[in-house]
């Protein structure tokens, strides 16, 4: 049996759009931005998948949705955009406020441009739960500030942060605000006139769209300079030939993801929540954030005394794809960055397992891993040089 629940890593495409995309993977290859009749017949379903992102995101059209090829494009967009049109020509008013907890994409970005003296940023440390306090984002901003940036939920732990308190306070200081909503969308509602943001980050092979495309919102009269310069694409705002099937694609999975919330945080938290009861049967395992306020569909869960790359291999063998967290770093055995964020002892940070579900997963799967996880635990327990079940010891 294989069962993947590494969901917050990537996901698998829904079949249905893969249908969508196909004849954009062959008849329909004309390039939209050609005027002639192969340009223009694919121009109509690249306007019905924008049109499905507009409404998954609850925005006018007066309002920007440019195509990128991923969030970490999107969320270097609105950073570099953001110092090239503000900070530049202001240099006095260059601070920046952020999470130590966001995506190395945006932490990495914010790095390139202090190392280089270009920017101020302070970086918000979340609570012992993994979660950020909006009074401490607020206590953060100085009469400097020109940009908050801060992830709508964490890719790790799930944790959901105070966007709608936040993005209201950022209005009433004048301050730009930017949310990296990669673990959000399809998981918990987006809906923009709710909350008030000036830039927004997705991508779809977080919603089971192809991989390799994503998208920047950018609210009317908030545009920034291009990242990527040199054609009309998207009101020439992003330049390169459009990728139209991975835009079809990504369109429906929007949709798609919008239209699923309520089985989102019904029968998959259901589905989490069992996985994470059982699991916290095991003695001596951490659970990071109370899950009401997490995503529905993530834990992440550390077990004293085994490694989590030694988790993996184990559950890998039986067939289960899970992960010590991000992918993106997840070559890397240092300790899990959210855990040494929260504060938990170096050892315990070296054992994060995240597991994370779908819309996709079954109550068989669920039941398979939790088995096979328990058994794992003991095997690993048992061969540990450090681990002494406490009850033995005590
Ligand atoms: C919050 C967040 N922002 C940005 C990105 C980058 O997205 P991309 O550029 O479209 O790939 C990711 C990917 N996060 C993960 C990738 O693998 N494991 C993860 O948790 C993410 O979780």
């Amino acid at each position: 049996m294989r069962v993947y629940l590494d969901n917050n890593a990537t996901t698998k495409i829904d079949p249905m759009v893969t249908v969508k995309m196909q004849p954009f993977l062959g008849e329909f290859y004309g390039n939209p931005n050609s005027l002639h009749q192969y340009g223009m017949e694919v121009r109509p379903h690249l306007n019905e998948a924008l049109g499905y992102m507009y409404d998954a995101l609850n925005v006018p059209d007066e309002d920007d949705i440019l195509v990128t090829s991923c969030a970490t494009e999107s969320n270097n967009t609105v950073i570099k955009g953001v110092y090239f049109k503000h900070i530049l020509k202001n240099p006095e008013k260059n601070h920046i406020v952020t999470t130590s907890v966001e995506h190395p994409c945006i932490l990495e970005t914010l790095h390139f441009l202090s190392d280089n003296g270009l920017v101020d940023v302070t970086y918000v440390d979340v609570d012992e739960n993994g979660g950020i306090k909006a009074e401490d984002i607020k206590n953060a901003v100085t009469d400097k500030t020109v940009l908050i940036t801060m992830m709508w939920a964490n890719n790790e732990t799930g944790m959901i942060f105070p966007v709608e308190e936040v993005s209201e306070f950022a209005k009433e200081k004048g301050i730009l605000f930017h949310t990296d909503a990669v673990q959000a969308i399809g998981k918990v509602p987006v809906d923009l006139t709710k909350v008030d943001v000036d830039y927004l980050t997705f991508s779809a092979h977080k919603f089971h769209g192809p991989k390799g495309i994503g998208g920047l919102y950018v609210k009317k009269g908030k545009n920034l300079p291009n990242l990527l310069h040199g054609g009309e694409q998207m009101g020439g705002k992003r330049a390169g030939t459009l990728n139209v099937a991975s835009i079809v694609g990504m369109g429906l999975a929007m949709k798609q993801a919008a239209g699923h919330i309520e089985k989102m945080n019904t029968e998959v938290r259901r589905l989490r929540d069992k996985l994470e009861d059982a699991l916290s049967t095991i003695p001596d395992t951490i659970i990071v954030g109370p899950r009401e306020q997490r995503t529905p569909n993530t834990l992440l869960i550390s077990l004293k005394g085994i490694e989590g790359e030694a988790m993996l291999w184990d559950l890998n063998k039986k067939g289960i794809a899970a992960s010590t967290g991000s992918a993106c770093a997840s070559e890397s055995l240092e300790a899990n960055p959210v855990m040494t964020a929260i504060g938990e002892d170096p050892e315990l940070a070296h054992t994060a397992m995240r597991l994370s579900l779908s819309r996709f997963t079954t109550e068989d799967e669920i039941d398979y891993v939790i088995d096979a996880f328990i058994k794992a635990a003991e095997r690993l327990r048992s061969i540990s040089s450090t681990y002494a079940y406490t009850n033995e010891v005590g």
